[in-house]
This record gives structure tokens, C-alpha cells and sequence, in this order.
């Protein structure tokens, strides 16, 4: 176990997972891909998680199913769980894996309930949200298997437990559950817009940095709110570990990835105090 660990932990610092959020991904262009294979091919070892959010609502108006949030999460009832994981585990998870294909990357897709990757238990307002996970164990020897065998693991956020039982898990929580059992060093959550974003002087602007205290206060005020939630949320809780920094980007912006890597002050960075 402990061999296992430090074995993992020396892997983080080569390593870094992105979150790629639903809203982003039909518009991410080709050359947001070829910047991950050209990271890839340099050594550095991306891993995936990724959002469809906005493709499961569509599909869920489309059965005629209805759906809502609670606090940010999604209520999941059975038949909306048939639906979340059908539009993530397979429309979402193979379309990232063919548009890394069709840059010459190499990608390997698949969900965590595959070989019980991301187990999981109920959230405690199970009895409001339905089958929401939070994730209790990631099996992170599984992710460095699937990177040395040359491909980036595209993992689609559903959870399982001992008993088979599936859960629908917020991507952004699973993302920085993934982050922090791997030990890497910093996890990019891609997102549609450039950061954290705040009104001063009556203009919007972009925060290049943002301290948990000040995250707390944005909350309280209503200044963040909605989507931006989690991604706050799973970055204070994945900076306790491994994880230095969690960095907030707009994935359209040119070789966004890349740049972060080289320590350019782009997005919104929440890091150790
Ligand atoms: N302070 C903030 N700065 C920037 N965006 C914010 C803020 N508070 C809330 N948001 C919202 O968060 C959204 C991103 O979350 P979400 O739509 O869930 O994206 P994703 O699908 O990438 O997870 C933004 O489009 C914006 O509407
Ligand atoms: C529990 C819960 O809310 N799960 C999310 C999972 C997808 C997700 O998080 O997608 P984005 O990153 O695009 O928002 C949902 O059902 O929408």
C-alpha cells in the first residue's frame, strides 16, 4: 500500500488532470486537442475528466423527462440515471476520445464504473438529490496503467459501489477526487469562460488569483454562483492533498493547455495558502 503510494505520488508532478466542462466542448477547436497530444508526446501525462451537463438536459427534454437542480446538483432519479449515463459513459466519453484520434493522439475511454474506477457512496441529501455520488476511492494504478500503455484516459464521471449500484457524480467533484487519489500537481478545469470573474468598478473583470477566503465571500454575495460553484468547491478540497493549484480557463483561447503548463498567469489560479 505504502509502496503503491509513493509510487503514485512520484508519478503526480509529470501528470495533471483536466476538467473539461460541457459547456466548452462542442466549441473547443482541433487545435485545443493538438496542444494535449503535443504535451502528451512531450512526457507530460494528461489526464481526462469530462462534463456533458448541457447534452444531458437536451437529451433528458428530448425523452420528455424533466429535470432539476439542487444546490448545483442534478436530481438523479433512475430513469434520469439511464440518461446521464448514456450521454456521458457514451456519446460524451467517444466523442473526446475521437477528436484526440483525429489529431494522431492517442485516447482510452471509458467510465468509472469501469474496473469500479471511481467508487462512490449516496451525497448526504440523497433523500433530495436521488442517485448523486460522492466519490470515496479512485483507483489510480488503473489511470497510470491505461498512460503507460501511450494513451490519455478520457474518464466519464459516474461512480459505482460494492453492491453495482451507479451514481451520477457532479464532473468538476470527480475531477478533483481524481486529482487528488493520483497526486498530481495541479488540475486545469476548462471551461466557457476566462476565470473567475467579478465586477469591479462596474466592469467585469478576470481574477488572476483568488484566495479560499475570498472564494467564501464570493459565494456568500452571490458573486459566484451556479456552475462556478463545484469547480470552487473541488478546487479547496483538492488543495489540501498533492494538488498545488487549480487553474480556471476558457478552453478557447489559443494552446490554453500548454500555457498553463509553462506557468503563464492566464485563467484564474486558486492555490495553497
Ligand atoms: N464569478 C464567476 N465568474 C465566472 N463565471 C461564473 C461565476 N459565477 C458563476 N459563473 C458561471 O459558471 C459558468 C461555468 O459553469 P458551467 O456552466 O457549469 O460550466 P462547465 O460545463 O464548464 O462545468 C459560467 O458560464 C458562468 O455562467
Ligand atoms: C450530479 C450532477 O449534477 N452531475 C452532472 C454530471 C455532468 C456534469 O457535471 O457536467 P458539466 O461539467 O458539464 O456541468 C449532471 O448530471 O449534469
Amino acid at each position: 500500500m505504502e509502496k503503491e503510494k509513493l509510487r503514485v505520488s512520484n508519478r503526480g508532478q509529470g501528470s495533471f488532470v483536466m476538467k473539461c466542462g460541457g459547456s466548452t466542448l462542442a466549441a473547443l477547436p482541433d487545435s485545443f486537442f493538438d496542444d494535449l497530444r503535443q504535451l502528451q508526446e512531450s512526457g507530460i501525462q494528461p489526464v481526462i475528466v469530462h462534463g456533458g451537463g448541457p447534452a444531458i438536459s437536451d437529451n433528458l427534454a428530448k425523452l420528455g423527462i424533466e429535470t432539476e437542480f439542487v444546490n448545483g446538483l442534478r436530481k438523479t432519479t433512475e430513469d434520469v440515471l439511464d440518461v446521464v449515463e448514456m450521454v456521458l459513459s457514451g456519446s460524451i466519453n467517444k466523442q473526446i476520445v475521437r477528436r484526440i484520434q483525429k489529431v494522431g493522439g492517442r485516447a482510452w475511454g471509458l467510465s468509472g464504473v469501469d474496473g469500479s474506477l471511481i467508487q462512490a457512496k449516496p451525497v448526504d441529501n440523497s433523500s433530495k438529490v436521488g442517485f448523486v455520488g460522492e466519490v470515496t476511492h479512485v483507483e489510480a494504478g488503473m489511470i497510470q496503467g491505461i498512460q503507460d500503455l501511450g494513451y490519455i484516459p478520457v474518464i466519464a464521471p459516474i461512480g459505482v459501489d460494492q453492491s453495482g449500484q451507479r451514481y451520477n457524480i457532479n464532473a468538476d467533484t470527480a475531477a478533483g477526487a481524481v486529482a487528488s487519489h493520483l497526486g498530481v500537481s495541479r488540475m486545469v478545469v476548462v471551461t466557457d469562460v476566462p476565470g473567475i470573474m467579478q465586477t469591479v468598478d462596474g466592469q467585469k473583470v478576470v481574477l488572476p488569483a483568488v484566495t479560499v477566503q475570498h472564494i467564501h465571500e464570493m459565494i456568500a454575495t452571490g458573486e459566484i454562483y451556479g456552475g462556478m460553484i463545484p469547480k470552487v468547491r473541488a478546487a479547496m478540497s483538492c488543495i489540501h492533498g498533492d494538488v498545488q493549484e487549480v487553474v480556471i480557463v476558457d478552453g478557447s483561447e489559443p494552446k490554453v493547455l500548454s500555457r498553463v503548463m509553462q506557468g503563464e498567469i492566464i485563467g484564474t489560479r486558486i492555490a495553497r495558502e
